[in-house]
């Protein structure tokens, strides 16, 4: 499945909040048609980060140039920035610029800040239209659908935040031709976790074209993963867009990597990578637990092992406890943890211990 100019269009399906992903190779010179029907003369805010900026800036200006009242505000380069310090700067920044409540945030940028511009677009004057403009491949395939938003505490990732769904998803995947070789390792991730909890084929592709997936340089191949990507998201959200159920799948490997990422105080490792070290440590457990076989055990070992990530520091088992204990997945005295029974099969269990956490991180020691 390649995009070439033509564009493909994967429908969200959530009632009067529905919008589309619109995927296609050179997007990003065309948002002024795409976003032109909601443009009534208000103020436009486009929310990034500096390193964007300083390559995409002509994005901004030919928005500018199309008649778009639109003003940059610019936020840190890395997690730091999911905090309700920056949320609130944006907020003020944007009182400044004359934001009403027709204005339109534009997120351009990764999952930090489609996360942010979300959860500020939610919040502002108790909420503003925004729209997703993904420049990470970890973004166009997970972060910017599906309406998560979110800042970070101290004690734990995204625990203050709103489900807010965005106008339209618009992903132009030449943006990742600038993408730094750590990051499209750590957007792989969330691609792999569509692998593992559902779609095998997606898997097999990870076992057979690993380095071409992590080089970027075959456009079909990339076109089919993002495509895939974005079909099962849509349609899990559209399923459950609350996380009542099938949606907490997406958590995999998320219960215990994000324990790591707060232990390290959001400095250390990347969003996927503290996922597939939790993808790790969650597929030991499926394993323990009876449920994988070995076989498929050691063929997702030998997909992960693949992965180049940054060593874990030290931590207790006993923080790594505490900290999942404030986990969002822990309802009514129950942890519900993403567990595999086959590649290509994830389920919610509630029948994980803390016994089983403490002996799956041997796993990743
Ligand atoms: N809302 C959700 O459903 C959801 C899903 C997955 C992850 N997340 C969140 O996403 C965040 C991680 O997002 P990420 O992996 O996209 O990282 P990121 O947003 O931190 O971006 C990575 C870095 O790359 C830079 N960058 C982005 N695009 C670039 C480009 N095209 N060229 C050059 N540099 C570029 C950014 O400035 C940043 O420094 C985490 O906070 C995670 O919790 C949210
Ligand atoms: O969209 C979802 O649902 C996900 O869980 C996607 C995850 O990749 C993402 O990291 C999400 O932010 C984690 O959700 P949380 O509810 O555990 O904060
Ligand atoms: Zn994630």
């Amino acid at each position: 499945m390649q995009f070439d100019s033509q564009l493909h269009r994967v429908p969200v399906d959530l009632g009067e909040h529905a919008y589309d992903i619109e995927v296609g190779y050179g997007l990003r010179n065309q948002l002024a048609e795409h976003l032109a029907p909601w443009n009534k003369g208000q103020q436009w805010v486009v929310l990034t980060q500096q390193a964007i900026f300083d390559i995409y800036a002509p994005v901004v200006d030919s928005l500018r140039a199309a008649g778009f009242n639109i003003h940059p505000i610019i936020v840190p380069g890395d997690e730091s920035a999911k905090n309700i310090r920056y949320a609130e700067q944006v907020w003020s920044e944007m009182v400044e610029l004359g934001c009403d409540r027709s204005s339109i945030l534009l997120a351009l940028g990764g999952g930090v800040v489609g996360d942010l511009g979300g959860f500020v677009a939610a919040t502002y004057m108790r909420g503003i239209p925004f729209v997703q403009i993904p420049t990470t491949l970890l973004a166009m395939v997970d972060s910017a659908i599906g309406g998560k938003t979110a800042v970070n505490l101290a004690a734990g990732k995204n625990l203050v935040g709103a489900i807010y769904q965005p106008k339209a998803v618009l992903i132009d995947p030449d943006f990742l031709a600038t993408l730094p070789r750590r990051n499209v390792i750590s957007s792989l991730a969330e691609a792999v976790k569509y692998g593992f909890i559902r779609d095998v084929s997606i898997f097999e592709t990870f076992e057979t074209r690993f380095d071409d997936l992590v080089a970027l340089n075959d456009e079909a191949l990339l076109s089919e993963i993002i495509a895939k990507s974005c079909a099962i998201k849509a349609a899990i959200v559209s399923a459950d867009q609350f996380e009542n159920g099938e949606r907490r799948l997406l958590n995999y490997g998320h219960t215990i990597g994000h324990a790591f990422e707060t232990l390290e105080a959001y400095q250390g490792l990347y969003h996927g990578e503290a996922v597939l070290y939790g993808m790790k440590c969650a597929n030991f457990i499926s394993h323990h637990k009876g449920l994988l076989s070995k076989a498929d055990y050691l063929r997702a070992k030998a997909v992960l092992d693949r992965f180049e990530l940054p060593p874990l520091s030290k931590m207790a088992a006993e923080d790594i406890l505490k900290v999942v204990a404030h986990d969002k997945k822990y309802i009514n005295g129950k942890l519900n943890f993403i567990v595999l029974d086959a590649l290509g099969n994830g389920l919610v269990s509630t029948d994980v211990t803390a016994d089983d956490i403490t002996a799956s991180l041997g796993e990743v020691a």
